[in-house]
């Protein structure tokens, strides 16, 4: 306690504590009343418990004169006391419940004994709250249940008040208070459980809107059946002029759109708060000595509530429920100790100003910035004093500091300093949690922004994998390689909706990625036809590389009939609707490739994944398609020249030789990382120390649970179909075996006298695959003529007459 003055308040509390101090410093009182306190709790516990069977023979007993009179037969086990005890605390309070109270004795008995560490106030208040809300509970539920226990379950505590509730407002309000009571209680309890009933509370209103918009879709289409049959009448008689775009956009379905939009409209509200503070971070600079300063910066993070309730970007029309994670499902890993005390501050100062002594080289002024793992020394020295000359020395200064892990930079880029990074005593966790509940991330406007943790000055570390455009991460097993790549792939999805970005996951060890296996129908992108969405198989992933090659230049198709540059321009444009569906447009989601131990898969399959990869390396970052690898053999033969020329932004975690972190970085440095998610980050000019954030399986399991409950796609996002070379040439269709929409699609196509394969995929609700295979049998059959392009087909048969009559042919053969 601080002693401000003298008076006798201090006096006061000080000598309250010598007393409870000796009293429980003598470990002969400590262990007996412990012991005594751990005894007690279970007579109590005994006698509670048998009262719920004995409770009907001790009925009779005269409770005044239970401890003078001789005569009376008791039932309980706990004898007079006990059942003195349990009538009171069972019949008279708190029903069944009060079976929790005598954890209270036990706990602080277990407390003297040391067996429990930390304060128990807060278990004790919980069990007394518990104590009260569940015999309310009770009480309500189940009134006096015959007499049962004298007051029924919740004693006669929860019966009165819970009587006395329904006739102050009521039973329909009284249950809503107890319902709210009980919800309260487990959530602080159990603060996780918020998660569940948030989940549970907006599926709820989520299907009640469902519910109601299927209805107002019902009346509309009821409405609008005599307004279509009216249009495709007109279509049959006066084939309609697919190139003018004002009738086709009518034509289509882009008006239903329009309905639930404006549905969604009214029932989101924008309820964002504004910050008044816009500052990011907290800096506390402390000088400990003339000319030795400690920054230690803090970054700020955003209340739940503001995160929370921030509304959904871009709700898409599938998916215009769908919630991002809650960052409660994150883990908050509170850092109890510092990083470093400033004793040991100190202490280092000390040695390098002695190390450097040693070599006649005089110090100006020294400054530590303490970060999450590492503390760096920024040293300004002495006029005169060579900076190469410092940096010779770091082998000795590494060696008198005597810690794994000492990396100097002379110079600190773009200041005249040097610094030196040493290891913390205590490193921290920088959690996920942190990360995402900051307000840099939370505001961050990045395309594809990846959290990535923070730097030395407690930064947050956030880059735009737009920018970068792919990513190589390297460091030897063990070093945080799995966590980096979950950090980055949580950061994405808490910012992305489903239909703004695709993953596709290559994972030959079968280990790492096939968590997100449950974001199938969300956030996966697969090969058509291929069972599993994460992919394992070395002929797969050629296969899933080529047709991502496919794509790629599908996409650049698109955006030449768009007449924009890049993936951006093109979705605003389409946003925009001035981007036909019937031209083959589409909304383009961005692709993100992650492989994990690409060393395996260039040893077994060398030049056939090189060769696609570097492909889409070089022509990938327009059309939105990023690729991240991953590996734990940093050797030249599996980082070659062509990835290393493609691949520019590179992360490398703590590696065993200097000669490895040059073939990641192209400089020194991975070596001396610590391990455990420390990395070294080169992303354009800058190489930056960052400290990984730290995401653990269980975390990532709560994250696809929650995404992979809520309503999905249909299937996974659906890559072109891949012929391998000679395999190709004119595709052989099987009329015989025909797709099952085959004829509500010809009919579509004719009545509509458009050959829109992607006006089959959306009326249908189909994958593009299937509807491009659909159209090749309707080429087959006659009804449409060959594709050109990314145009619709023309359409051969002008009537349904005619049409009917090639269907009927091909029913008969
Ligand atoms: N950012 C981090 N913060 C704290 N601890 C970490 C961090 N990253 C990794 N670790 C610790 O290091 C262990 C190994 O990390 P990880 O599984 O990511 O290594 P890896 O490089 O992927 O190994 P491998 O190549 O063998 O799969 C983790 O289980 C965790 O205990």
């Amino acid at each position: 306690m601080a002693r401000k003055d003298k008076g006798t308040d201090v006096e006061d509390s000080d000598s309250k504590d010598v007393t409870n101090d000796s009293l429980f410093k003598d470990e002969r009182i400590r262990f007996t009343l412990g012991l005594f306190l751990i005894l007690l709790g279970f007579y109590i516990f005994l006698s509670f418990l048998s009262f719920l069977f004995t409770w009907k023979v001790d009925q009779s007993i005269e409770w005044v004169s239970i401890f003078s009179s001789t005569e009376q037969k008791i039932g309980n086990w706990g004898g007079k006391l006990g059942a003195s005890l349990s009538n009171q605390f069972i019949n008279h309070w708190f029903g069944i419940t009060a079976l929790a109270f005598p954890l209270i004795f036990m706990v602080l008995g277990l407390k003297l004994l040391k067996f429990i560490r930390g304060r128990v106030t807060k278990f004790i208040f919980k069990v007394l709250l518990g104590i009260l809300v569940g015999s309310l509970t009770l009480g309500f539920l189940f009134k006096e249940l015959g007499g049962y226990l004298g007051s029924g379950l919740g004693g006669a505590h929860g019966l009165f008040v819970s009587e006395w509730l329904s006739t102050v407002i009521g039973k329909v309000g009284a249950a809503f208070l107890v319902l709210i009571a009980l919800i309260a209680y487990i959530i602080y309890v159990m603060p996780k459980s918020l998660y569940h009933f948030q989940s549970g509370t907006f599926f709820l209103f989520s299907s009640l809107k469902n519910f109601v918009v299927k209805g107002k879709q019902k009346e509309s289409q009821s409405e609008k059946h005599g307004e279509d049959e009216v249009k495709q009448a007109a279509a049959v008689v006066v084939p309609v002029d697919i190139s003018d775009q004002r009738i086709k956009e009518k034509v289509d379905d882009f008006d239903d759109t329009a309905e639930i939009d404006d549905f969604d409209g009214e029932l989101d509200l924008d309820i964002k708060d504004e910050y008044d503070d816009k500052e990011t971070k907290t800096v506390t600079e402390s000088t400990i000595e003339d000319n030795f300063t400690i920054e230690r910066n803090e970054e700020k993070e955003l209340a739940i509530s503001d995160i929370n309730e921030q509304e959904l970007y871009d709700p898409t029309l599938e998916l215009s429920n769908y919630q991002k994670p809650l960052i409660e499902l994150l883990e908050d890993y509170k850092n109890t100790e510092s990083p470093v005390t400033n004793e040991m501050l100190v202490e280092n100062k000390n040695k390098i100003v002695e190390t450097l002594s040693h070599y006649k080289i005089q110090i100006d002024k020294i400054k530590a910035t303490i970060g999450p793992t590492v503390t760096l020394y920024e040293i300004v020295p002495a006029p005169g004093v060579r900076i190469s000359k410092i940096k010779s020395l770091e082998d000795d200064i590494a060696l008198s500091l005597s810690a794994l892990g000492i990396r100097i930079i002379a110079p600190i880029p773009g200041k005249g300093t040097i610094g030196i990074e040493v290891p913390n005593q205590n490193p921290e966790i920088v959690s996920m949690h942190s990360i995402i509940k900051s307000q840099k991330f939370q505001e961050c406007k990045y395309d594809l922004a990846i959290a990535l943790g923070k730097t030395i000055s407690n930064e947050i570390f956030m880059l735009d994998l737009t920018k970068l455009p792919h990513l190589l991460v390297a460091g030897a097993t063990g070093q945080g390689k799995s966590v980096g790549l979950n950090a980055i792939i949580t950061s994405l999805l808490y910012k992305k909706h489903p239909a703004e970005i695709k993953f596709v996951l290559v994972d030959p060890k079968m280990v790492e990625l096939t968590l997100y296996n449950k974001l199938e129908r969300h956030f996966l992108a697969k090969l058509p036809d291929s069972p599993e969405a994460i992919i394992t198989d070395t002929q797969k992933v050629i296969y899933t590389l080529n047709s991502l090659s496919v794509e790629m230049e599908d996409r650049y198709k698109l955006l030449n009939l768009a007449k924009v540059r890049t993936i951006k321009e093109y979705n605003q444009k389409f946003v925009a609707r001035r981007l036909n569906p019937n031209n083959g447009h589409r909304y383009l989601p961005y692709i993100v490739v992650i492989i994990d131990e690409f060393a395996d898969l260039i040893m077994t399959a060398g030049r056939e994944i090189e060769m696609p990869l570097g492909r889409l390396a070089q022509k990938a970052r327009a059309i939105g398609i990023h690729l991240i690898i991953a590996t734990q053999r940093p050797s030249t033969n599996i980082i070659t020249g062509v990835i290393k020329a493609n691949f520019p932004a590179r992360i490398a975690f703590r590696v065993s030789s200097m000669v490895d972190s040059r073939t990641i970085l192209d400089t020194p440095g991975a070596n001396n990382l610590i391990g455990r998610g420390d990395m070294l980050v080169s992303a354009g000019s800058d190489l930056v120390r960052v400290q990984c954030a730290f995401v653990d399986i269980p975390e990532i399991e709560r994250i696809t649970d929650f995404i992979g409950n809520q309503p999905g796609y249909p299937n996974a996002y659906e890559l072109p179909e891949y012929v391998p070379e000679g395999q190709d040439g004119p595709v052989d269709v099987d009329l015989r075996r025909r797709d099952e929409l085959f004829e509500d699609a010809a009919r579509l196509v004719v009545q509509t006298q458009s050959g829109s394969t992607s006006l089959i995929q959306r009326k249908f609700s189909i994958g593009y695959n299937r509807a491009g295979r659909i159209m090749d049998q309707l080429e087959a059959a006659g009804i449409v003529g060959p594709a050109d392009g990314g145009k619709p087909r023309q359409v051969l048969i002008v009537d349904e007459v005619s049409l009917e009559r090639i269907l009927n042919t091909l029913s008969v053969d």
